[in-house]
């Protein structure tokens, strides 16, 4: 069993600020805990503004703090997601964050990222290295 806080990874090397910005990623489960996923409190400041498109990942976002618009950029579909309101990236959607307020939610990723990921230019994370093409 591993125990781990969000205290003790505040400001270490798993507690990630995106380089726009616009996002602080604190993440307590990564890819060398070999559980297949991982997990991470993730703060999105508001008045910002971030385009995702997480194509070589599955994302769950469950909100537990705040209100932040998500715009799906496929499908034209806009939700307001709120405490207790979870989205899914199944088809890896492109989308776009708006938060209204200070966002809080914890985040699970498939396959996990490995530690210090940002995103692209495309707003997305690396292929993992077992599933990148040569
Ligand atoms: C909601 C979202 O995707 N925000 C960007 C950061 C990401 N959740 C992460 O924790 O790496």
């Amino acid at each position: 069993m591993i125990i781990r806080s969000l205290n003790e990874i505040t400001d270490t090397d798993r507690d990630v600020k995106g380089a726009l910005g616009t996002w602080r990623s604190k993440r307590l489960i990564l890819e060398d805990d070999n559980v297949g996923f991982s997990l991470h409190e993730t703060t999105v400041y508001p008045g910002t503004v971030t385009d995702l498109w997480y194509k070589n990942h599955y994302e769950a976002v469950l909100c537990v703090e705040g209100e932040c618009e998500v715009a799906n950029r496929d499908t034209g579909e806009v939700h307001m997601i709120r405490p207790g309101d979870m989205y899914l990236l199944d088809k890896h959607d492109r989308h776009t964050l708006r938060p209204k307020t200070l966002f809080r939610a914890i985040c699970v990723f498939n396959p996990p990222v490995t530690g210090r990921e940002d995103h692209d230019a495309d707003g997305a994370y690396p292929a993992p290295k077992t599933l990148a093409k040569a």
